[in-house]
């Protein structure tokens, strides 16, 4: 198959992807859950233009580095798939707890050999994370910016959600992504896509724990299941 066209402005020290790729130590279920390519029929509407830009306006607090935007002829509605957010998906062990671009797919409680998911000595639950990190290797979606200080920005213009579709031909497996979404008031032709990393994601970076991005889902804990169908509750947020 011939591999996929890079966009134009994506950093050419970046491996460009359009399907994620599995860690060797991911298991094989998680592996087949968050990696398995997505038919392009069963995504849920035609890729929107968008267009990777570096950000030049000196108000921007991320002016120099890129951004998203729609590049389209049209406002993208409410609830427009964008793109999905692909990268190197990996276990909670190899997780960079100082990575710009990881995110967390599943946070799933652990249930230790022989106990009821707690930790007999603290009697608390155990939890791990599948994360999937886009900083040597990712999509469009890795430029998507908080919103927070961006000129003309009071709210985000688009969230992070999972999104699922059965696997072909394997009875009740499906495939998850996690993506981005245009929001509630839709994305404006020509604006930055920008959605909330969540707060936890701007503390000082020796109190954050792994998956940094992991609390922008946490905060919206919504799924996308199927063609655009939209879920009370994620997977697991
Ligand atoms: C997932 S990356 C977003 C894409 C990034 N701007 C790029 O060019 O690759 C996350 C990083 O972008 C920057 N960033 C995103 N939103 C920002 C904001 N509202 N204010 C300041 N920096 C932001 C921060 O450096 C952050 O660690």
């Amino acid at each position: 198959m011939a591999s996929p066209q890079t966009p134009p402005g994506f950093p050419s020290d970046v491996r460009y992807l359009t399907t994620p790729v599995a860690s060797p130590l991911l298991p094989a279920l998680d592996r087949l859950t968050y990696t398995t390519p997505c038919p392009p029929h069963l995504l849920p509407n035609p890729p929107p233009r968008v267009a990777i830009r570096v950000i030049t306006d000196p108000r921007h607090p991320a002016k120099g580095q890129r951004g998203l935007f729609n590049a389209g002829t049209e406002d993208l509605e409410r609830g427009t798939w964008i793109r999905d957010y692909v990268g190197w998906v990996h276990t909670e062990a190899e997780a960079d707890p100082k990575s710009e671009y990881d995110l967390s797919l599943e946070r799933r409680a652990v249930t230790p050999l022989g106990g009821e998911g707690a930790d007999e000595a603290s009697g608390e639950s155990r939890f791990e994370v599948v994360g999937c990190d886009a900083t040597t290797m990712g999509g469009e979606a890795r430029f998507v910016n908080d919103y927070r200080g961006v000129p003309g920005f009071e709210r985000p213009n688009a969230v992070f959600e999972l999104r699922s579709w059965d696997i072909p031909g394997m009875v009740g497996r499906k495939g998850v992504r996690m993506a981005v979404w245009a929001g509630p008031h839709g994305v404006a032709k020509g604006a930055e896509i920008c959605v909330s990393y969540g707060k936890g994601y701007w503390r000082p970076k020796e109190a954050q724990g792994q998956s940094r991005l992991a609390e922008g889902a946490k905060e919206e804990p919504r799924a996308k299941v199927g063609r655009g169908r939209r879920v009370a509750k994620a997977k697991q947020g």
